[in-house]
């Protein structure tokens, strides 16, 4: 029987969400780190084969072993698609399908997960985009090769053709939606009702205000940090 197999890569606690520094202190960061990754993996709960969290920080291992799911430590040091090829390689000998889904995507659903799972009988490789050209969803065989990075949805769309394989495009806005900037946290803030993320980002009295100037929110703290 063909299995699939969630991967979440998750970088560092201590690099977690550089680019939200501006807005959250470290240890706020790494708590908003551990809020996703516990909705991305609530989600995945129950209807994959098995989900592994892939990492080289044993702080992440330690903290995703406690909600029961099975790790993975990258070897030597390596970028995110060095890490997600280690642990494909690793797993290949068990699934036929990886997928492969971010720590960092609160907003997904159980309606996409089994979406995504249904359009794997018709098609080899299933691609969701991120906002800015990533991808925050890939169903694919053990025998791809991931292409994380710049502009990465396009580039695994030509790696899929590449080697033949059929694909579909996981149009959706709430997966589209990853975290890396303060206006991802109004985004959350707006449509993450239900997350544990947005809970979190109330907790720590983060504030979003629609403005018209050069970017759509403006997200604030009510306590300076
Ligand atoms: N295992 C592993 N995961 C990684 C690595 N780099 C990034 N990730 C994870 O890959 C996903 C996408 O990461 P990015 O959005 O590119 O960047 P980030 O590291 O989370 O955030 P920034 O520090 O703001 O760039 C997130 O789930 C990260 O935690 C890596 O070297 N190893
Ligand atoms: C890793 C990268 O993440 P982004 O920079 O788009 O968040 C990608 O999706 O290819």
């Amino acid at each position: 029987m063909e299995k699939t197999f969630a991967v979440i890569p998750v970088s560092k606690f201590t690099d977690a969400k550089t680019r939200l520094s501006p807005k959250l202190t470290p240890l706020e960061r790494e708590n908003l780190l551990k809020s996703m990754l516990k909705d991305v993996i609530g989600v995945l709960s129950g209807l994959v084969d098995n989900i592994i969290v892939i990492s080289s920080d044993d702080d992440v291992l330690n903290f995703v072993k406690k909600l029961g799911v099975e790790t993975f430590k990258e070897k030597g040091v390596t970028d995110l698609n060095g890490a997600l090829t280690q642990a494909i390689q690793h797993y290949s000998n068990f699934c036929s399908n990886i997928f492969i889904v971010p720590s960092d995507v609160p907003l997904i659903k159980k309606n996409h997960v089994k979406d995504i799972l249904n359009r794997s009988q018709e098609f080899d490789v299933v691609i969701a985009p991120s906002k800015g050209g990533g991808t925050n969803a890939l169903l694919c065989p053990t025998s791809f090769c991931v292409k994380f990075g710049d502009y990465s949805f396009f580039e695994h769309i030509d790696e899929a053709k590449l080697r033949g394989l059929s694909h579909s495009i996981y149009d959706s806005f709430y997966l589209s939606m990853d975290v890396n900037t303060a206006e991802d946290l109004g985004e959350i803030m707006l449509h993450g009702k239900g997350t544990e993320a947005k809970d979190y980002l109330k907790k720590v009295q983060l504030k979003v205000k629609s403005n018209h100037g050069s970017e759509r929110l403006d997200v604030s703290r009510e306590a300076t940090i």
